[in-house]
């Protein structure tokens, strides 16, 4: 449905002028150009129905790559198939077939009442009359729009207008909706109302997302597949769950407890060695046990948060090896959060 193949993209930038006055004239009669490579050889391919987050740092070739795909922007190479139309090329054809949300930017009137900018939109699009009207009823229910329609845009909040531009971009009942950044500066309420009307179209309307974000509970809460770049390339692709399992080497264990009325049957030699110290006058000493490939991120005499690395030792060693010393009363294991995944992963590419 959608297949990118080596796609590249540089923009050419007037070089900035020297203090220079011989430089400064210079430059008024031949502008110096330098190239910037956004995109590197880009491949990849989305199947119909998909929601794919498209992550990486800043600058690292996101919004070029929607801007090619929405076919605003030409590639320098490579091909760009999307349900068998060249977005730049076919592009009066194409647009019907898409939806596009910008969220540092709008598509709707700024002064005039939302519902003005839908019918001209209705109009660009020539959307049938019936579709428009069970669209725009089924976008205002959804998306609780309500009387917001039909107040002017510039009267409206953040979270208020990034409703009414994803309700703009599937007036026309798009297959595919690109999505950059829709949940920008939104807060906790709102995030959660776009991205359940998200999951919804998807879900009911089988609309295919491909979401840029970099608030990876976006991320978590919706995409089936993620494609991440660095630096105008592609880095590397797939389910969030394989990603976890391959990179998420950590889990964080929260251990709660109360000093063992006698801990003389403690297996290890080190927790041996500190089994004189659990009495009242010396109390449990945690840095003593010596956890292997554990951090101690803190702990106190009734609680104890560890982070294990999963991948050199079992979380159940280090969790019997506290309990030789400590009687255990609640024991709670956390994933590595998939923001931290990330970052460590832009770390190791060095993107960061
Ligand atoms: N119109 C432009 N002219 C010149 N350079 C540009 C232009 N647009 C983007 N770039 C450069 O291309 C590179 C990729 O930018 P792009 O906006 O695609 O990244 P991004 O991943 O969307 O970043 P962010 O997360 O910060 O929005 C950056 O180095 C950027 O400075």
């Amino acid at each position: 449905m959608i297949e990118l193949r080596g796609i590249s993209k540089s923009y050419k930038v007037a070089q900035r002028r020297s203090s220079s006055i011989g430089s400064a004239l210079k430059s008024l009669v031949r502008r110096e150009y330098t190239s910037i490579q956004a995109l590197s050889d880009i491949s990849f391919r989305i199947s119909p129905g998909e929601i794919v987050g498209y992550i990486g740092p800043n600058g690292a070739g996101k919004s070029t790559t929607i801007k090619i795909m929405s076919g605003i922007l030409v590639p320098d190479s490579g091909s760009c198939s999307i349900l068998g139309f060249t977005p730049w090329q076919d592009r009066k054809a194409y647009v019907r077939h898409i939806g596009v949300v910008f969220g540092q930017r709008t598509q709707l009137w700024w002064d005039v009442p939302v519902i003005d900018s839908f019918d001209l939109l209705r109009d660009i699009y020539r959307v049938p009359a019936k579709m428009y009207r069970d669209n725009l009823e089924l976008l205002v229910d959804k998306l609780a729009l309500g009387d917001l329609i039909h107040t002017p845009v510039r009267q409206l909040s953040l979270g208020q207008r990034m409703r009414c531009e994803i309700a703009a971009s599937l007036l026309h009942s798009p297959d595919i909706l690109f999505l950059d950044e829709p949940t920008i500066g939104l807060d906790a309420v709102s995030k959660v109302a776009v991205r359940d009307f998200i999951r919804m179209i998807n879900r009911e309307r089988g609309v295919t997302v491909i979401l840029t974000t970099h608030d990876m509970s976006d991320i978590e809460a919706l995409a089936d597949r993620i494609i991440m770049i660095g630096k105008g390339r592609l880095l590397l692709e797939g389910k969030l769950a394989e990603l976890r399992s391959r990179f998420g080497s950590h889990k964080t264990i929260v251990l709660d407890y109360r000093p063992a009325a006698d801990p003389s049957h403690s297996a290890s030699p080190s927790s041996q060695a500190s089994s004189s110290r659990l009495t009242h006058a010396s109390p449990f000493q945690l840095d003593h046990l010596a956890l292997p490939h554990t951090e101690v991120v803190e702990w106190s005499q009734e609680r104890a948060v560890l982070r294990v690395d999963t991948n050199r030792v079992k979380i159940a060693d280090v969790i019997s090896l506290v309990s030789t010393q400590v009687e255990l009363l609640d024991i709670t294991v956390e994933s590595q959060p998939i923001e931290e995944i990330i970052v460590d992963l832009y770390k190791e590419y060095q993107l960061s």
